[in-house]
């Protein structure tokens, strides 16, 4: 496979990488990098396409420079010899369109192309569409969310917005690394279709090795008590990193001043009134701050730092027991957050984008409100001043990092690759329909997992279509982290979205379901009646869908919701599941209606299909299907499913039962050998993943 990524901005180079030297110069030049890497560690061909310049000396001027083997950087010519910011690369994209189709004939095409920011999807899209090359494209920050989140506004940013939609609206596909990016931020854009946007999640570099001295040395001279534990922030000096704020936290919270020291490390500067505007006002209002509160001695600001200071910074944070702090207005995703957990080092982080997945995962700290000042210090002071916390996020860090590599990254890209150079083929009006919800059911062992794809893959006359809590990309993320295969359709959210097939296998929504799911739902007035019913905490933003609401709450709350709506007069079904969940969704909707819909829109009898489920959310889907089976593995919530024709209780566990269920209940059809399910071949442990893929528990 031959991968070319192309990211103009900034000052891009083999590492080691002086990130902050220019406030372009930050977090997709990691990100490209690793994930290079990591692709030519597997074994691809990968260029990394960068801009040239050469009023920075000789680092950014080679054309072509060799970075591992198997990738290298190539520069792009475009008759300017001069740095520029991103905001100024506009009048030069005509010009490097022109040196990227010459590069390209030059160094022959790849397969597939994969553009980071919206200026390098404008430069790439005449050339690849010249030559059908597939695109993807990675926004890595986004304009819209940027207005939001600091109020900018102006022509520059909405030309930049415009060039997003129009990136969005020409990829094959789009690639985003948090769910905050896949499922809000993207979708605010005109052009933005759930259909090809995909969340692979970036890795966790390890660190070979960090020299705290290093760091130890950088903030001495700016601390009278070096010893004391510090809060640790690294950004780009940019306004919606939101670095001043940093300061009146520690400034307000007695026990933060008292007792720890603040450093911040933003980017490079020559002095306080050089550099770019916005970088120029980060800086005065830190200093301001400083000395509003009088902090000096105790806040560390250091002027410049090397690329090897960055992992020591880290490192000796949680050598003195510290906390990192994101304190961002908004964070896309925020590969910092990664790289703390990479030296065990517990983080304090923003709410607003993407801390909330990556430490929802890691469990290495917790996220807040960035305005609420108070409250964001009292967070960081609870992680310094309790050792029991500050522990358990430590070694939650150490014990969780190992799950996020590039190298997974990089299986997970390749992957999607395959996807876009082979589309998913329509199926022919199938004979039969197999509808299986994800996670427990088809994922939970491997081996069963490949199995399934097997048959799968063997079985044409089969539809498959998978019914989940999950959101589209979601759902698919799993889906290829389980190695299986992609389905015909997807009904995803409890049965109130569904993604169909279009002729070129695009994944596309069903918007006649969408309207009829619509009739008889209304979104606000449900809001209002169940927000003050005792016992329900709404779910995550991110969870609450234009036909799905969903909240945490026990069976007397969902009780109590039923009865507010009854009162009401609201008509909603009301699902509850695995205990403490909550989905509140359209009277045409849930899991059985969506899969009876489905069977009508793929021409499939009701009595042609198979439904396959292991907990309560499929409980609906199951009792309304001809055909059902239910896994080995499956919980308590289906245990009251009356026996019945049709009806199997498989042997097997996960996939295999799945197998198993469509070998007794349709027999004549080939499936493989199945070993009956044992605790062997279930996932143990404390916890499960749950419908939509949240951790619970066990029970
Ligand atoms: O003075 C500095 C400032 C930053 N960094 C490094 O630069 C990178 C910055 O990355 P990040 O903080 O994630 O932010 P952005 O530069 O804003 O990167 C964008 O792109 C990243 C990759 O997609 C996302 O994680 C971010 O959310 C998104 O804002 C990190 O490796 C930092 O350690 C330094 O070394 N020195
Ligand atoms: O803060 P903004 O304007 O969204 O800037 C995004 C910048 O940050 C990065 O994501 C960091 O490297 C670049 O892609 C881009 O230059």
């Amino acid at each position: 496979m031959r991968v070319m990524h192309v990211a103009l901005g900034g000052c891009l180079k083999a590492p080691p990488v002086s990130y902050g030297l220019t406030e372009d110069t930050g977090g997709h030049i990691a990100y490209v990098l690793a994930a290079a890497r990591a692709q030519a560690a597997r074994g691809a061909e990968v260029a990394v396409v960068t801009r040239r310049f050469a009023d920075h000396g000789h680092a950014y001027t080679a054309q072509d420079e060799p970075f591992v083997p198997g990738a290298r950087i190539l520069r792009l010519d475009d008759g300017d010899p001069r740095y520029l910011a991103k905001e100024a690369l506009e009048q030069r994209l005509p010009m490097l369109a022109g040196a990227f189709e010459a590069m390209l004939d030059r160094e022959g095409a790849p397969d597939v192309i994969h553009a980071h920011f919206a200026d390098a999807a404008a430069v790439v899209r005449k050339a690849a569409a010249a030559r059908g090359i597939p695109v993807i494209y990675t926004a890595h920050s986004l304009g819209i969310d940027k207005r939001e989140a600091i109020g900018e506004a102006g022509p520059v940013l909405e030309r930049r917005i415009a060039q997003e939609d129009a990136a969005m609206a020409s990829a094959a596909a789009i690639v985003a690394s948090s769910r905050d990016e896949c499922e809000r931020q993207l979708m605010l854009y005109p052009s933005a279709r759930e259909g090809i946007i995909h969340r692979v999640v970036p890795g966790i570099a390890p660190v070979a090795d960090a020299d705290p001295g290093r760091a130890a040395a950088l903030v001495a001279p700016f601390l009278r008590d070096p010893s004391r534990p510090p809060v640790l922030a690294i950004a780009r000096p940019v306004a919606k990193k939101n670095l001043p704020a940093l300061v009146e936290m520690f400034a307000t919270d007695e026990r933060l001043r008292k007792g720890a020291n603040l450093v911040i490390v933003a980017g490079l500067r020559d002095g306080l009134d050089t550099g770019p505007e916005e970088q120029v006002d980060v800086y005065r209002a830190l200093l301001a701050a400083v000395d509003r509160h009088d902090l000096w001695g105790r806040v560390a600001l250091p002027k410049r730092h090397e690329p090897a200071d960055v992992p020591a910074l880290y490192a000796w944070a949680a050598e003195r027991r510290g906390v990192f702090a994101n304190p961002a207005l908004t964070e896309p995703f925020g590969l910092t957050l990664l790289e703390a957990a990479a030296a065990g080092l517990p983080v304090v982080a923003t709410d607003r984008g993407g801390p909330r997945d990556i430490i929802g995962a890691l469990g290495h700290g917790t996220c807040h409100d960035p305005e609420d000042v108070a409250g964001f210090a009292a967070r960081i002071a609870g992680l310094l001043d309790d050792p029991a916390s500050w522990d358990a996020a430590a070694a939650a860090a150490r014990h969780n990092r190992i799950r996020w590599s590039w190298d997974r990254y990089a299986a997970d890209h390749a992957a999607l690759c395959e996807g876009l150079l082979t589309p998913h083929a329509v199926p022919a009006r199938p004979r039969h329909l197999l509808v299986s919800d994800v996670d427990g059911t088809l994922t939970g062992d491997r081996a069963a997992a490949a199995r399934f794809a097997g048959w799968r893959a063997g079985n044409g006359d089969w539809g498959f279509a998978v019914a989940t809590g999950r959101s589209l990309t979601e759902s698919r993320a799993v889906l290829r982290r389980w190695a299986l295969p992609e389905p015909d359709a997807f009904i995803t959210a409890v049965g109130s979205e569904i993604h169909l097939r279009a002729e070129d296998g695009r994944l596309i929504p069903d918007e006649a379901f969408a309207r009829h799911l619509d009739d008889g739902w209304d979104r606000s007035s449900l809001l209002a009646a169940l927000g003050g019913v005792p016992g329900l905490t709404p779910q995550d933003p991110v969870e609450q869908r234009a036909r799905k609401l969903s909240w945490f709450g026990d069976a007397a709350a969902a009780r109590a919701a039923r009865t507010a709506l009854d009162d009401a007069g609201l008509r909603a079904r009301i699902v509850h599941s695995h205990g403490n969940l909550i989905d509140v969704l359209p009277p045409n909707g849930g899991k059985a209606r969506a899969m009876r819909w489905l069977g009508r829109r793929l021409g499939v009898p009701q009595r042609a299909i198979l439904a396959a489920g292991d907990s309560g959310n499929d409980a609906d889907m199951l009792s309304a299907a001809h055909r059902a089976v239910i896994v080995g593995n499956a919980s308590e919530e289906l245990a009251h499913l009356a026996p019945r024709r049709g009806l199997h209780r498989a042997q097997a566990y996960h996939a295999d039962g799945v197998l198993e269920g469509i070998d007794a209940l349709s027999r004549g059809l080939p499936v493989p050998s199945i070993r009956a399910g044992t605790a062997a071949n279930t996932p143990s442990g404390a916890t499960v993943v749950r419908d939509d893929g949240a951790r619970i528990a066990a029970r």
